[in-house]
């Protein structure tokens, strides 16, 4: 029986030269294709390989009852429901390191072009004038670079910058200062990026943490005449907010391959004169893209001949025997690692998940894998995967442990979770408890019990009468309504917390005024 791999984007004619030699595949190309044509055409495919333009949204998978497997050729998944692919047993795959060069390369052109006002001058060249004055640019040399996410491609236009003599200066909340020292390039956060960059280039993913990330406030912290670059994800830049900067000769240029909605044939930055911009071409290179397609391809190959495929984006990996056992704690799991990671802004360096009870007879390590994965969310988004959590904590230099005891006391079975950071050790243990679901029941020293669900704070404070109740006015204030409420406390007195289960999301500025008051010492919001 032949299966039918349906490509939806236009691949290399090299990179999918697997597909073609494998007699088990039966190849159809059909590039874009309306929302109706494409739901009409997956209802056949057994396999779907895309680039970044089609959308496969939660419909298409939905409407694709054969599909077993989606290739992405190229790193981001955003234009890939993966949560919904999952839900329906669909293997997505992607090619992470492909188009990493491809994407470096264009952004230091990008760079270099920007500088030089080389579209600039070349549109003005071919309109007929041959004008020297207009296009004075600056030299790179001795300029600050700001690299905002230091992963694959933040870390080679780093090197690629150095090369040309620029200091670079990066922020990646993986980033220690050691690490950038090796790398030969200055440490920061964000602001400190903002405020000294001649030149700030963006290479996270695009999630809710970084949706804006550059905005009117960032804008306003950056250095007049800054210039910037997004060969990353529309949408990291507020697109609005730059055009004002642009305008107020706040930004004096800005370079974009990707933008908020895509594909567009106007947009408003295009009429600025200080604006270039290229169609999401980062990765459109032969090599790139035959690469990227070679990777899809072999995955798919591999998955057909029920082999073990190399870049899987959400491939669950456990007997069916072990699941039935661990699955239920794989939710609690991956929350308590979403948990500790909003516990503490420093960089993590080690993660211990211990395992107490009837669940350390097992092989737990795709419990493991799904706390690993809570654990770097923050900050990586959809790019963690119960898959590859664990090869990115290693990337980030963070020591995973496991360890077991089937001897516990109190409860049938516990996770505990603890990480070391170079400041603190905090710890997290939770459990099921039978017929009432998940329970947090240790937060570092303290005894609670709270649903790890919705949104919650965590207060850290004096033993004191009325600390409870200002925390308690002050959210009424602010109209957030408390659902639960639990306190612990080492000594009467002494240090204590408040963890709270309130019905929406706490904003930055009112964790800060819950900060201000008499008694509080912390506040973290931790939304689960
Ligand atoms: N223009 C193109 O054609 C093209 C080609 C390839 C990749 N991309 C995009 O480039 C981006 C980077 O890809 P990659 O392969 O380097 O990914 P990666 O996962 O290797 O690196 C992303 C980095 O961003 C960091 N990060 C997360 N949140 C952050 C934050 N708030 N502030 C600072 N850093 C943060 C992460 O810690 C990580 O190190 C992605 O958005 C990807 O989709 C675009
Ligand atoms: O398909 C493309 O050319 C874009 C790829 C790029 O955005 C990626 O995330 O890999």
């Amino acid at each position: 029986m032949a299966f039918h791999v349906l490509i939806t984007d236009p691949l290399s004619e090299e990179g999918i030269q697997p597909l073609r030699q494998a007699e088990n595949l039966e190849i159809t190309i059909v590039t874009d294709l309306s929302k109706e044509a494409l739901l009409q055409e997956v209802k056949y495919a057994d396999a779907l390989l895309v680039r970044s333009q089609t959308q496969v949204s939660r419909d298409v998978i939905e409407a694709a009852s054969n599909l077993k497997i989606i290739g992405r050729a190229g790193v981001g998944v955003d234009n890939i429901d993966v949560e919904a692919a999952t839900e329906h047993g669909i293997i997505v795959v992607n090619a992470p390191d492909g188009n990493t060069n491809s994407a470096a390369e264009h952004t230091i052109a990008m760079l270099t072009a920007l500088a030089r006002k080389i579209p600039q001058a070349f549109n003005s060249l071919k309109m007929g004038r041959w004008d020297r004055k207009t296009y004075i640019g600056v030299e790179l040399k001795n300029k600050t670079l700001g690299v905002i996410g230091l992963g694959r491609i933040g870390a080679e236009v780093a090197a690629r910058a150095k090369g040309q003599r620029m200091n670079v200066i990066a922020y990646d909340p993986f980033l220690t200062e050691e690490k950038a020292q090796k790398m030969g390039i200055g440490f920061g956060t964000v602001d400190d990026v903002l405020k000294v960059a001649d030149f700030i280039t963006v290479h996270t993913p695009l999630m809710k943490e970084t949706r804006h990330l550059l905005n009117e406030e960032a804008f306003a912290k950056m250095k007049d005449g800054v210039q910037i670059i997004n060969c990353a994800r529309g949408g990291i830049i507020d697109e609005e907010a730059l055009y004002d900067a642009i305008q107020s000769g706040k930004v004096a240029g800005a370079a974009l391959d990707v933008f908020e909605t895509e594909p567009f044939v106007d947009h408003p930055l295009l009429t600025l004169p200080q604006v270039i911009a290229t169609p999401h071409l980062g990765a459109s290179t032969v090599e790139a893209q035959e690469s990227v397609a070679v990777d899809v391809s072999m995955d798919v190959v591999s998955f057909f001949n029920g082999e073990a495929v190399r870049n899987p984006v959400n491939l669950p990996s456990v007997s069916k025997e072990v699941l039935a056992k661990i699955a239920p704690f794989f939710t609690l799991a991956e929350k308590l690692g979403a948990f500790l990671s909003r516990l503490t802004d420093d960089v993590i360096e080690e993660v211990t998940i211990k395992y107490t009870g009837e669940l350390a007879n097992y092989d737990v390590r795709a419990l493991t894998r799904n706390t690993v994965k809570g654990l770097l969310k923050r900050n990586l988004g959809s790019h963690v995967n119960d898959v590859n959590a664990k090869f990115l904590a290693e990337r980030f230099d963070i020591k995973v442990n496991e360890h077991k005891t089937t001897t516990g006391k109190g409860f049938l079975n516990l996770i505990t979770v603890e990480i070391v950071t170079a400041n603190a050790i905090h710890h997290v243990s939770g459990t099921l408890l039978n017929g009432f679901g998940a329970r947090i029941v240790k937060v570092d020293d303290y005894a609670v019990d709270v649903i790890p669900e919705g949104h919650l704070l965590f207060i850290k404070h004096k033993d004191q009468p009325g600390a409870i109740g200002r925390v308690g006015t002050l959210l009424a204030e602010k109209n957030i309504n408390i659902a639960t409420m639990q306190v612990g406390r080492s000594t009467i007195g002494g240090n204590a917390i408040m963890m709270l289960t309130v019905d929406n999301h706490v904003e930055q500025a009112e964790l800060a005024s819950l900060t201000e008051l008499v008694d509080i010492y912390e506040v973290k919001a931790i939304d689960l």
